[in-house]
């Protein structure tokens, strides 16, 4: 008999994450029926969602387990569509052991599990990150949205991460001048020196403004917004006529301690002036094109025009420490939690 761990929600907040709001639970799972299989978790994805949906009470009510995706290993099966051995994304949340096939019902569209196409010798765990939803929400998320130009001017915040660090390099290979907004120096010299951004800010330090304009002289043809807050009001501010914003979070207001949403400067009348096209977007809408984009970015991974990186944190007990990481930016690229490490 196999005994799964779980984590469950055991307390709401609005706050970042503590570790005493989640807790393990063991749940023994019966044996395999016709048509299902058993899959074990190895990399687990920790995604930005993660902190903001279980603030949602009524979709995430205490002792539901926290919603996720991992790569996991088909371990047992009686399905030959899933046969033992291969590797699978899967949805099926922070748990070590999940019977599946899932139903495709996931409220926010996510696929529920497909087998992992063939990353020739890239880490399985790369498809929770590029060769996955992060990626896509990159690559589409900026041409589709931005449809960048050559020679146009780019900026992106959470430049550093897993989503804003392959924008700026797609919009590189688009031949565009690319500035990145992250929050730390050691990240500016990943991103100019081996990413080969053009331009770095720390939004962290003191004169923002100023320094998007030394950046930018020429203005900003398309933004791509992980953040929201002040810091994109400005960065609107200083948008070219006919520019393109692709909204694809806000995570600035994702963990203030005191629960109050951050305040930001009025955009309206930069969208108005600029008569600027803001879009927002959830990655699933390219749900019909998944496997297309994937290999994508494979090619350029391979072609080496993509760099990528990952943080790990090892072993399944750590989600805690994982998540707050990735929402103080202790990261530099995807956040993954080795199971298995
Ligand atoms: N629309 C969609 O379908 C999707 C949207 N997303 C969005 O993409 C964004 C990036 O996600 P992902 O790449 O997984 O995460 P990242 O790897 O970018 O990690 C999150 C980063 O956010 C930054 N950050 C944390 N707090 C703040 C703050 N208060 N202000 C500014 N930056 C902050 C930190 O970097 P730093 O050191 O720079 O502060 C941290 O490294 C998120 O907004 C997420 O919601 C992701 C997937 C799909
Ligand atoms: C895995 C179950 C929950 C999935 C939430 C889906 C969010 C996908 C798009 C991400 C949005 C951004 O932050």
């Amino acid at each position: 008999m196999v005994v799964a761990k779980k984590y469950v929600i055991q307390k709401h907040r609005s706050g970042l994450l503590q570790p005493e709001d989640v807790k393990i639970v063991e749940e023994e799972l019966p044996e395999l029926k016709e048509g299902e299989f058993l899959a074990q978790a190895h990399f687990i994805s920790i995604d930005p969602y993660i902190q903001y949906l279980i603030h949602d009470e009524e979709k995430h009510p205490v002792g539901s387990t926290i919603p996720g995706t991992q790569i996991a290993l088909i371990y047992d099966s009686k399905n030959p569509k899933f046969p033992i051995g291969k590797y699978i994304y899967g949805n099926f949340g922070m748990r070590t052991y999940t019977i599946g096939p899932l139903k495709d019902d996931d409220p926010y569209g996510m696929p529920p599990q497909y087998i992992l196409p063939d990353f020739n010798s890239y880490p399985y765990s790369y498809g929770l990150g590029i060769l996955g939803m992060p990626g896509i929400t990159a690559n589409k998320g900026f041409l589709g949205l931005c449809k960048p130009q050559p020679g146009e001017t780019v900026v992106v915040t959470t430049a550093a991460g897993a989503v804003g660090s392959v924008v700026g390099q797609i919009a590189k290979i688009k031949g565009c001048r690319v500035v990145g907004i992250a929050g730390s120096d050691e990240k500016g010299k990943w991103l100019v020196d081996v990413l080969g951004f053009d331009k770095f800010i720390n939004y962290k330090r003191p004169d923002f403004a100023k320094k998007l304009k030394d950046a930018a002289p020429d203005g900003i043809d398309c933004y791509f917004d992980n953040v929201g807050g002040e810091i994109s009001s400005i960065i609107l501010s200083q948008m070219n006529k006919f520019g393109r914003i692709s909204v694809s979070g806000s995570i600035s207001a994702h963990n203030v301690e005191s629960g109050e949403e951050p305040k930001a400067s009025i955009v309206q009348r930069h969208l108005v002036l600029r008569q600027l096209k803001m879009e927002g977007f959830m990655v699933t809408r390219w749900r019909d094109e998944w496997f297309e984009i994937i290999n994508q970015n494979l090619q350029w991974l391979r072609e080496g025009k993509l760099k990528y990186k990952e943080h790990i944190v090892c072993g399944f007990d750590n989600f805690p420490k994982a998540v707050v990481d990735l929402m103080t930016g202790a990261n530099t690229g995807k956040v993954i939690l080795n199971v298995m490490g």
